[in-house]
C-alpha cells in the first residue's frame, strides 16, 4: 500500500452500475489515490475505468468487507464509498455492519450514496 490513504469503493450487485458511473465521471479525481475495491466490484470498476490504480479483494460475501475493514484498522483507507443497496437481505450483513462499525471506530468518512460520495470527492480535490 502507498503512503497515501486509499478510497475503498464497495456496491452491492443492484448498485454495481451506479457506481461504476460514478467512478467514471469522477476518475480524474480518483487517479490520485489507490483504490481498494471488493472483488465483484473491483472488476466493474476496473473496466469502466482502466486507469484506476486498482487492487481487488475477495468478494464480500466471502470476506472482502471484513479486508476492507482491516485496511482501515490499519491507517491504509481514507474514505470508503459503498453503494448500499437497502432494499435486498444480504447474507452477509454482519461483514456489512462491522465494516460500518470499524469506519465508526477509527473516524473514517464513509459515503452510502451518490450525494455524499460527491461531496467527499470534492472535499479531496
Ligand atoms: O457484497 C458486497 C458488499 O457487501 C460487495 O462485494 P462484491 O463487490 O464482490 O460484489
Amino acid at each position: 500500500m502507498t503512503l497515501r490513504k486509499a478510497i475503498a469503493l464497495i456496491a452491492h450487485d443492484q448498485k454495481k452500475d451506479d457506481l461504476a458511473a460514478f467512478a467514471k465521471s469522477h476518475e480524474q479525481a480518483m487517479k490520485a489515490f489507490p483504490i481498494v475495491a471488493t472483488g465483484t466490484t473491483g472488476a466493474r470498476i476496473i473496466d469502466a475505468c482502466p486507469d484506476l490504480d486498482v487492487t481487488r479483494l475477495k468478494s464480500g460475501p466471502l470476506g472482502g468487507d471484513q479486508q476492507i475493514g482491516a485496511l482501515i484498522a490499519t491507517g491504509d483507507v481514507g474514505l470508503v464509498i459503498f453503494f448500499v443497496d437497502p432494499l435486498t437481505a444480504m447474507p452477509h450483513d454482519v461483514d456489512v455492519k462491522a465494516l460500518m462499525r470499524l469506519a465508526i471506530v477509527y473516524d473514517v468518512p464513509m459515503a452510502l450514496n451518490r450525494a455524499t460520495a460527491e461531496t467527499r470527492l470534492k472535499a479531496l480535490a
